[in-house]
Order: structure tokens, then C-alpha cells, then sequence
């Protein structure tokens, strides 16, 4: 029943609240089971001393911060409650950091707020002519970033003053501002109370003296309130001339041990002015949506219903609360919209962005398909030839002068010792009698006796500690070795195919001779460099933007992250697909890379890899407070995906239980997908391509769903 009448009365009503930060040793009570009344349609001044958790209690008011106990109610209600506008547009919030987008232009800044605020672009334009005007602050097309602190500050202010909610929440709004400016500011503050007869006004301030304004003060101390009333009852109560001499006053007594001012918090059921009183009745009837205000005289009406809607019949409030409830769970696309064009507008005044955003991938593209997978080139071969007759000179001259560069050397410890040095990176030894053996080898076949057959045999002395160098070399000699037996027996008038290995490599039946690590690789590097940038950049924008306390005063402006996320995809999208664009242009038309199948498929499946790695961007932001935290997180996710998802390297060498980790990897079936569509040509009908496709949806889900439930349990 006093909660009831709390509430009636009330437009914030706190009873016991806790709130705590930290765990165990760590745990910090910044709000101790504090009471709080502010009455419909009052001015409150929150006064106390830095550090004694206003802030706290202005974002527990709001739902912006989860409480640990007691209760709050807002405007009728428990803040966050499903279908509450709080936070919401029921409430106008100046945070105490500037908040404000340094690239927009005040213009830009006031109709960002007044749309989220669903106002119309006329209303915005009178009201914002008007505040400019009033808290001086220069042509509206200056940009944030060039104005002076204090200016921000207004801008700050204004935005929060642009339309009239219910609940105007400022924390301390006249901070650095010039003692007349500060006067006009209340001055507008009593005017804005008083005339529309619906704002409520919550302020702090470091200046007390100028909160003897307001119609309520609640003194502020170690998270509680020592004493809350009229500053004239305050005053009067201890004789003293001023509010500054009543805090000091308080906080003396708070200090004294078995002191109990509990009588300086006035019983909820009290109402607080005679005057006042009438203003505690004021309901708001939302079934026409016309702010219209509802004086309702009987008590006992109110307290058997919540101040929420009681203005409306029954039948109409629960449609209403159900409206309310539904639109609640559905993405706002006014929201949506006022969040997409503030984005675009970040990138028009971020073109050195937007150019890295473009550049990155084309840059990465660009070094890949020029530096890795093609055959390595002029390799230091030493050669000692110490054949007496011409076939080992014949067999020199064949090798490929392209991928190897001859050293010749007398002999072959010479040659050996260039590869111990690091000169060469192989060694070929041509025997004495290598010819005349060979000769023999062939006349005798198979009676030819082991010493001609070690004679006939050039030894190849490697480094193997690069494997793929000296594969190369071994390719190019077996290549060299095979053109040299097919001219030599054409020459003895025998069939030259006689020497080849008795296994054909026929036509294949994907791809051709020419594939190359190159091709293997594209793939992957495309998938993943599209992952990871949407991923960096998706993380660092939630994380700058909520360091900076722009998310926070959005979603206090009535956008669920849902929304933001929505908006972010939305722009993203539109600067996602020129880069695959891009980037698959380099690729197949610059340097050849093979693409066998479907554009759209290919497209489709790349740029679903940039939603992906949104998705991660956003998980990772939810779990991180810092660039530097996300930065760890980012690179700590990204070798081990781009080791085990099959880029670099065909999943099939992994042991068995690496490749089931590696299957269920976000890159390893899309990576494994562009692979079959550019190397085969292989479309929706093969299960690798449309299980990419689920894969990467599912993954998407999961990892969103994942990050609004933290953003929900962390209350951020
Ligand atoms: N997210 C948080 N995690 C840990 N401690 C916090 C957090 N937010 C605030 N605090 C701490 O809680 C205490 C109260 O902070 P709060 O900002 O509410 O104080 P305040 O009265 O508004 O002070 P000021 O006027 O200087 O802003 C401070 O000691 C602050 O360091």
C-alpha cells in the first residue's frame, strides 16, 4: 500500500536501494539502501560530494544499471519493465560525460536526438533555433569537435532539453558554465516545470547553492540520502542561512556515532508542498498519444491502480500496455533509421576510414596473390658435371633457368660445402662415366649391373629444411630428367615416350595443370580477410561508441542494441559489398585466379562472412570494456581460425579430432564452400555449399543471441 502511494506521488520513488560493484574482497557499496522521493512535475537537486554515487543512482533511476536490492520505481514502473519507456522516450538524459559525436555537426547532433525522440523535423528545427539562442552556442553547422569544452557541454545540454519527456534527467548540466548562463539554465529549468506541469527534473550539481532553486533537495552522502525536503524546510529546520551550511551540517552528524536523522527523510505518503500536491495527482492519458494531462482529485482511485495509464479505461490501457509490450520486442525502423543515418554521416566525415575499410582487403589481396603460391624463381643450384662425354652437358643445359640459377663447381665437396654455407640450396652431382653408363643402362635394361645403374643416377644433395624449395627443385628435376630420356631415346630412334613413368596424369576432371597454392589459397584469404576487417571494425565502433558514452545515451533515448546492431549492419552492408567486389575483381581479373562457378554464390557467401564477423565484432564487444581487451580477443580468435579452418592448409592432414574442432569452426565450411564453387563450379545443389550457408547463418544467431545476452546480464 505505501509503495502504491509511492508511486502515485512520485515520479522516482526508491525504497532500500542497493547497488555494488566488484565481488568478495573487491566489492564496493556505492548505494547502501538509500530512500528516495521525487514528486511528479518537481525540480529535485541531488546534491552531494563527488564519488558518493549520484551517477550511480541517476542510471539505476533510468535502467541503465541493474540494481542489487530494494526497489525502483520510474514513472510508474520498475525501469527496463517490458513496454516501459524508461529508459525510453519517457525520459531526456544529459549524461555527465559530453556523449556526443565529435564528427557531427550541432545540426546534425540536435536532429539525431529529436528523431530518436520521434519529434518532427519542424518541432526539432523551432526548438533547436531556440536553445542554440539561449545557451549561446555558435552556428549550428560548426562541428562538435571544434567547439570548446563548455560549448560541447551545451550541446549536451541541448540535446536533452530538445524535446519535453516526463523525466529530464541532467547530471550537472552547468558544470564550467558562466554564473549568468547558469542562472538562465534554472531559470528555464523552473519555467520548463512549471508551465508544462509534466516534466519531473532530476539534477546534480557541484554548485549547491544554486539547487536552493529547486523544489526538492536530497543530500547526498556515502550512498545514502542524510536528508531530503524543501531547501527553505532544510534550512529553517537547523537555522541555517544556506543549503552548503546544512550539507556540512549533516555531514558532521552523519559522522557521529548512534546518529539517527531518519526523520529528515519525510514519510513517502507525505506530500511534500500543499501546493505540490495536486502536481503529485498529474497523470498522462497515452490512448491518444497527445500528452494531455489528466488531473484526477481522488486518492483513493490512484492508489489502487499504478500512475501508469491511469487516465485510461480498462479495456484500452491493457490493449495499450499490449502495444507497448509488442512494440517493446520489435526492432523500431524509426530507431533504425535515426541510428543508419547517423552512421552514414560518421562515415562522410571519416572518408580516411571508409578508404582504409576499401584499402585493406585490396592491399591484402593484392600481397597475397602476389606473394604467396606462386614457384619460387632463380634458386642457386651448384652443379659438378664431371661426365667425360656430352650427355651430362646435355642434361645441365635442360634444367629450367628460371627456377634454378647453376653454380658449377669442380667438385662435388664444393658443390656440398655451398649448401652447408647457405649458397646453394642444392647440390647435383653428375658422375665420370655418366653418359657411357647410361648408354649401357639402356642397351643392357634389365641385365645392367648395380655399379651402371649408380652410374647412370645423378645425385641431388638438398636443404631440406625448406620443404617447399626443395620440393620445387625435386619437381624440376624430375621434369628435366623426363625431357632429357624422351630426347635421348627419340635420338636412338626409340620411342620416346619409353622413359615415362608408367602413370598418366590424364585430363583432370577439376581444374588443370596450372592450378597453383595460389588458387588453394584465394579462397580462404578472401573469407577470411572479410571476416576478420567486419569483425575489428564491428568491435572497436560498439566499444568506442559505449566508451565514450554514445551507446548508453541511445539506449536511454529508447535503442535497444538490437537496433544499433540492425543500423550497423544496414551501413556496413552497403561499404561490405564494394570490398568483396573489389576484391574478387583483383583476384580474377588482374591476377588470374581461378573461379569456376556462380558470381552471386560466391558474392552471397563472402559477404555473409562480413555478417559473421559482425556477429563475432559484437560478441566480442559485449565481453570487452577496452580497445586493448578487444584487440587481445581479436588476434587471440584469429591464428588459431586461420591455422584450423583449412586456409593455409587442406583440413584432410589434421588428425581426426582436430578436424572435428576445425569442422565446427565459423571459416572452415564457408572457406571449404568458395573452394568447391571457384575451383569446381559447384552450385546450391552440393551439400559443402548449402551447409556453408547454414553453417554461417547459424553462427551468426548464435553469436548475436550470445551478445545481447551479456549486454542484458552485464546491464551495460
Ligand atoms: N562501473 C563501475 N565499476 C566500478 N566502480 C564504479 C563503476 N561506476 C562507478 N564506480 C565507482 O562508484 C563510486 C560512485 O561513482 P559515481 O559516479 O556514482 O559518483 P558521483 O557521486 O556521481 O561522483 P561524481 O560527481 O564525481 O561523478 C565511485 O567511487 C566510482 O569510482
Amino acid at each position: 500500500m505505501e509503495q502504491e502511494h509511492g508511486t502515485c506521488y512520485n515520479a522516482v520513488y526508491c525504497r532500500g536501494l542497493k547497488k555494488h560493484f566488484g565481488r568478495g574482497k573487491n566489492k564496493l557499496e556505492i548505494l547502501c539502501g538509500l530512500n528516495m522521493s521525487v514528486p511528479y512535475g518537481a525540480i529535485y537537486g541531488l546534491l552531494g560530494s563527488s564519488g558518493c554515487g549520484k551517477t550511480t543512482l541517476l542510471k539505476c533511476i533510468i535502467g541503465r544499471m541493474k540494481i542489487d536490492g530494494g526497489i525502483v520505481r520510474t514513472l510508474g514502473q520498475s525501469p527496463g519493465a517490458r513496454g516501459h519507456q524508461v529508459p525510453g522516450r519517457m525520459v531526456g538524459y544529459m549524461p555527465q560525460e559530453i556523449a556526443l559525436f565529435m564528427n557531427f555537426s550541432i545540426h546534425e547532433t540536435l536532429n539525431f536526438f529529436g528523431q530518436l525522440h520521434g519529434m518532427t523535423n519542424s518541432a526539432i528545427n523551432h526548438r533547436s533555433e531556440f536553445l542554440l539562442n539561449f545557451l549561446n552556442l555558435p552556428d549550428s553547422s560548426r562541428l562538435i569537435c571544434k567547439l570548446s569544452g563548455g560549448q560541447q557541454r551545451r550541446v549536451s545540454l541541448a540535446a536533452a532539453l530538445l524535446q519535453q519527456p516526463e523525466l529530464l534527467i541532467l547530471d550537472e548540466p552547468t558544470v564550467g558554465v558562466d554564473p549568468v548562463l547558469r542562472e538562465k539554465i534554472w531559470e528555464h529549468l523552473l519555467e520548463i516545470a512549471k508551465s508544462s506541469l509534466k516534466t519531473t527534473i532530476i539534477i546534480t550539481t557541484h554548485y549547491i547553492e544554486e539547487a536552493a532553486q529547486a523544489d526538492k533537495v536530497g543530500l547526498m552522502r556515502g550512498g545514502r540520502l542524510l536528508a531530503e525536503n524543501k531547501p527553505s524546510v532544510l534550512m529553517a529546520k537547523f537555522g541555517l542561512l544556506n543549503l552548503e551550511a546544512v550539507f556540512l551540517h549533516l555531514c558532521h552528524r552523519d559522522r557521529l556515532p548512534n546518529n539517527d536523522d531518519s526523520e529528515l527523510l519525510p514519510s513517502i505518503s507525505e506530500p511534500y508542498s500543499d501546493t505540490e500536491q495536486d502536481r503529485g495527482l498529474l497523470y498522462r492519458n497515452y490512448s491518444s498519444g497527445s500528452d494531455k494531462i489528466i488531473f484526477n482529485g481522488s486518492k483513493n482511485e490512484i492508489s489502487a491502480t499504478t500512475a501508469y495509464g491511469t487516465g485510461l479505461a480498462k479495456g484500452h490501457r491493457v490493449s495499450f500496455q499490449k502495444k507497448l509490450l509488442v512494440a517493446s520486442c520489435v526492432p523500431s525502423c524509426k530507431n533504425i533509421k535515426a541510428v543508419s543515418g547517423k552512421n552514414l554521416i560518421f562515415m562522410k566525415r571519416n572518408i580516411s576510414l571508409l578508404l582504409f575499410e576499401f584499402l585493406v582487403p585490396v592491399i591484402q589481396i593484392i600481397l597475397f596473390c602476389v606473394s604467396i603460391g606462386g614457384d619460387p624463381r632463380d634458386l642457386p643450384v651448384s652443379v659438378c658435371n664431371q661426365d667425360v662425354d656430352e650427355l651430362g652437358t646435355l642434361f645441365v643445359g635442360f634444367i629450367s633457368n628460371t627456377t634454378m640459377h647453376l653454380v658449377m663447381r669442380d667438385d662435388i665437396n664444393l658443390a656440398i660445402n655451398d649448401v652447408r654455407d647457405g649458397l646453394s640450396w642444392s647440390a647435383l652431382h653428375i658422375k665420370e662415366n655418366f653418359s657411357m653408363d647410361l648408354m649401357t643402362r639402356l642397351e643392357e635394361g634389365p641385365r645392367a649391373t648395380n655399379a651402371t645403374i649408380d652410374g647412370s643416377t645423378i645425385d641431388l644433395y638438398q636443404d631440406m629444411s625448406n620443404k617447399q624449395i626443395a620440393i620445387t627443385i625435386q619437381a624440376k628435376m624430375l621434369e628435366t630428367f623426363s625431357l632429357f630420356t624422351s630426347v635421348l631415346l627419340e635420338s636412338f630412334g626409340y620411342n620416346s615416350n619409353l622413359g615415362s613413368l608408367p602413370i598418366k596424369l590424364a585430363k583432370p576432371v577439376y581444374g588443370n595443370t596450372a592450378t597453383t597454392l595460389t588458387d588453394f589459397m584465394a579462397c580462404g584469404v578472401i573469407v577470411s580477410a572479410t571476416f576478420f576487417l567486419a569483425c575489428g571494425l564491428t568491435a572497436m565502433s560498439f566499444i568506442l561508441e559505449r566508451k565514450e558514452g554514445l551507446i548508453e545515451r541511445m539506449q536511454v533515448a529508447g535503442v535497444n542494441p538490437q537496433e544499433i546492431m540492425i543500423a550497423h549492419v544496414v551501413t556496413q552492408f552497403l561499404v561490405m559489398m564494394g570490398q568483396v567486389s573489389l576484391m574478387l575483381l583483383i583476384a580474377f581479373v588482374v591476377f588470374n585466379i581461378t573461379n569456376e562457378g556462380n558470381l552471386f554464390y560466391l558474392l552471397t557467401l563472402i559477404v555473409l562472412q562480413g555478417l559473421n564477423g559482425m556477429a563475432l565484432g559484437l560478441l566480442i564487444s559485449a565481453c570487452c570494456e577496452t580497445e586493448i581487451a578487444a584487440i587481445q580477443a581479436a588476434l587471440g580468435i584469429m591464428y588459431p581460425f586461420l591455422l584450423t579452418s583449412g586456409i593455409i592448409w587442406p583440413i584432410e592432414a589434421m588428425p581426426q579430432w582436430m578436424k572435428h574442432i576445425s569442422l565446427i569452426l565459423p571459416l572452415t565450411y564457408p572457406t571449404n564452400a568458395a573452394r568447391a564453387i571457384m575451383g569446381k563450379g559447384w552450385g546450391m545443389s552440393m551439400t559443402i555449399v548449402w551447409s556453408s550457408y547454414l553453417s554461417t547463418t547459424a553462427w551468426i544467431v548464435l553469436m548475436s543471441t550470445l551478445s545481447f545476452v551479456i549486454i542484458k546480464i552485464k546491464a551495460i
